[in-house]
């Protein structure tokens, strides 16, 4: 999926080689003789062209036939900003159901409001159960006491549940409070109910006679199982479409060995070229590839040779100074001057907590992440404390040190409760409201006085007390002096977090939003760099899902790793070779890999010995 358009080159027959791909997916969607199918292929193939051109021939061919009958084409993405690149190039026909896996399932579900309480309900009963039952069998120590507190936490949330009128979800934030629903939740329910109702079946392949989704590799498990016996039924006037490419599973809860598993008639057409890469890079994408599959890809032949470099460096050197040596390196090495300017180039880290290192908001991420109880919000930005000080509070203060009086006052108009219209309707006389607001702003931005930074904590009690903007009843619970003993494990971290000077907020916040050299190998899925720097930092990471060391031979694999190859199952060295594949193809012009690592001969040998990388292109430093 590309979400960085480039400059199209000149048409050359190589952009041609794989337009039979398209008019196979064009005849799948005959109205005699509808076929699912499956377009695999690897990284910029342009697996995002042919979904766009699909759909703009869907739009043609039965656009006015669909709308007469009040069905649309459904396309389901990964991120939401995956989903708004394809509606501007659909150019927002409203024949287009385009939507991330949570926003498509609880649109479907919504209005069942019974059959979720219903579903909820047995479900945290069940939960229940099983934690009991663990309880009886198991040993005293953290994980009891750990298991106490939830069935302590999930008996109180069941007890709520009968008196919840309406569930809520939002999909693209946080879910606090007992009657909203978390992702997880809404990804299995969504999926049970249609893998197991008839009725919800009916309702989805009448709305949606054709249904696409991008990147299905990383598609939850439960949905795919769903489509597919979705498909078993209702297969004649059903027509689902999967693009993707298995070497790009990256996330734990995708379907494994997907394409084993794809029913016998889906036509599945293969690509061989990569569009966007150049020469040196496709190659390298191509050895990491023949680990794994026997894909094998052929550069554009108006490609440029392209460079990559294998910087080895000890775990313990300085992360800073060396990724500054490696980048000017590359800068003379290539000719290419932009390795020398901070945004010219993309740095890809393994886990955000070393953009936190790097960029210095460790101290409010920390507490957060150690938690363990946020989710994709902390990820991206949207915990509603932090979001707030982001969002509106920190344009407020740039605005007003700027002395701009017009958006500071924009800024409060759109965001405060002391200006919204019950306050006018409430209260006749305008400028005491005016007035009460300025003298909002006036105590919050007297925080900065000096030169000094308030905390985040600071800012949320001057908040609190003049009412400048609606905190939600988490952030008064935060704001309380016994807040970091709270049993709420949320509004404990979040004390410990906000503690922190305003400026690790809007740190974080530059680096959430996308505004700064970093992303994570994960994060960039998708997306293409003409500079990519691709660092490998297994001791910086606190995951274990992923094995850089082991992948390049300096660490030996674990019992477990070498049981589950002889099992044939998923291991930590094939997760790790494939997020290196969608790390590296993300460049276009030149790459340069970081390896810090406890043994810089063994990672040398091993990339040499892989043919991944020559001698030359090896750097120790
Ligand atoms: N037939 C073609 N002719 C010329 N350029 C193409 C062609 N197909 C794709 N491209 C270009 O190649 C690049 C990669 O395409 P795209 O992002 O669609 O690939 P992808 O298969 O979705 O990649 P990935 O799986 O790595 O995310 C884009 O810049 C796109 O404009």
């Amino acid at each position: 999926m590309m979400m960085e358009m480039k400059n199209e080159k000149t048409q050359l027959p190589d952009d041609h080689v794989d337009d039979h791909v398209d008019k196979e997916l064009k005849q799948c969607f005959s109205e005699d003789n509808p076929k699912s199918f499956f377009m695999f292929a690897g990284a910029g193939s342009g697996k995002t062209r042919s979904l766009i051109n699909a759909l703009s021939f869907l739009d043609n061919e039965m656009g006015k036939n669909l709308s007469a009958h009040a069905k649309q084409i459904a396309v389901i993405t990964y991120t939401n900003a995956a989903c708004d690149e394809i509606m501007r190039r659909l150019q927002y026909k409203p024949i287009f159901a385009v939507s991330t896996i949570h926003s498509f399932l609880w649109e479907l579900i919504k209005s069942y409001q019974a059959d979720i309480k219903e579903w909820v309900a047995q479900s945290i009963r069940e939960d229940i159960a099983d934690l009991q039952d663990k309880q009886n069998r198991g040993r005293g120590g953290n994980a009891a006491e750990k298991r106490a507190e939830d069935i302590k936490r999930k008996t109180e949330r069941l007890a709520r549940i009968n008196t919840v009128k309406k569930f809520s979800y939002n999909p693209n934030g946080e879910n606090v409070g007992y009657d909203s629903l978390s992702h997880s939740e809404v990804i299995k329910m969504g999926s049970e109910f249609i893998s197991e109702e008839e009725t919800m079946q009916e309702i989805l392949v009448g709305k949606y006679p054709i249904l696409l989704i991008d990147e299905s590799q990383d598609t939850k498990k439960e949905l795919v199982d769903a489509l597919f016996t979705v498909y078993e039924k209702h297969g004649d006037s059903f027509i689902v479409g999967m693009f993707g490419d298995t070497m790009q599973k990256i996330y734990m809860d995708g379907k494994e060995n997907l394409s084993e598993c794809i029913p016998r008639d889906w036509v599945q057409p293969a690509k061989v070229m990569n569009h966007r890469s150049a020469k040196r890079i496709v190659e390298l994408a191509n050895v990491v590839r023949s680990t794994i599959d026997k894909q094998h890809q052929r550069p554009r032949s108006d490609a440029e040779t392209g460079m990559v470099r294998l910087f080895i460096v000890s775990s313990s050197s300085s992360k800073e100074d060396i990724e500054r040596q490696a980048a000017e390196i590359m800068a003379k090495e290539t000719g290419d001057k932009d390795w020398r300017n901070e945004s010219g180039y993309k740095s890809l880290i393994l886990e955000h907590h070393m953009a936190g290192n790097r960029l210095g908001f460790l101290n409010l991420y920390e507490p957060l992440n150690d938690s363990g109880v946020f989710d994709t919000s902390l990820r991206d930005g949207s915990i509603a404390e932090l979001s707030l000080l982001s969002n509106i509070v920190s344009p407020l203060v740039e605005a007003y040190q700027k002395g701009d009086d017009f958006e500071v006052s924009k800024i409060v108009r759109r965001h405060s409760p002391l200006l919204d219209k019950k306050a006018f309707t409430d209260k006749t006389d305008q400028t005491d409201l005016l007035r009460e607001a300025e003298a909002a702003v006036e105590d919050m931005i007297s925080l900065w006085k000096d030169g000094t930074t308030p905390s985040c904590l600071d800012i949320l009690k001057s908040i609190q007390k003049t009412k400048l903007f609606k905190l939600e009843s988490r952030a008064r619970d935060v704001l309380d002096d016994s807040a970091e003993n709270s049993d709420d494990k949320k509004v404990a971290a979040l004390r410990r977090s906000l503690k922190v000077s305003f400026k690790e907020l809007q740190r974080y916040s530059a680096y959430v939003t996308d505004n700064t050299r970093f992303a994570t190998h994960q994060g960039v899925k998708g997306l293409e760099f003409p500079r990519v720097m691709v660092i490998m930092d297994d001791a910086g990471s606190k995951g274990f899902l992923f094995s850089y060391e082991k992948l390049f031979g300096a660490k030996a694999k674990t019992k477990t790793d070498i049981e589950n190859e002889l099992e044939g199952k998923d291991t930590s060295i094939m997760r790790t070779t494939r997020l290196f594949y969608v790390a590296c193809t993300r460049a276009q012009r030149s790459l340069a890999v970081i390896a810090y690592t406890e043994d810089q001969d063994a990672v040398k040998k091993t990339s040499i010995a892989n043919k991944w990388f020559s001698e030359e292109e090896v750097v120790l430093l």
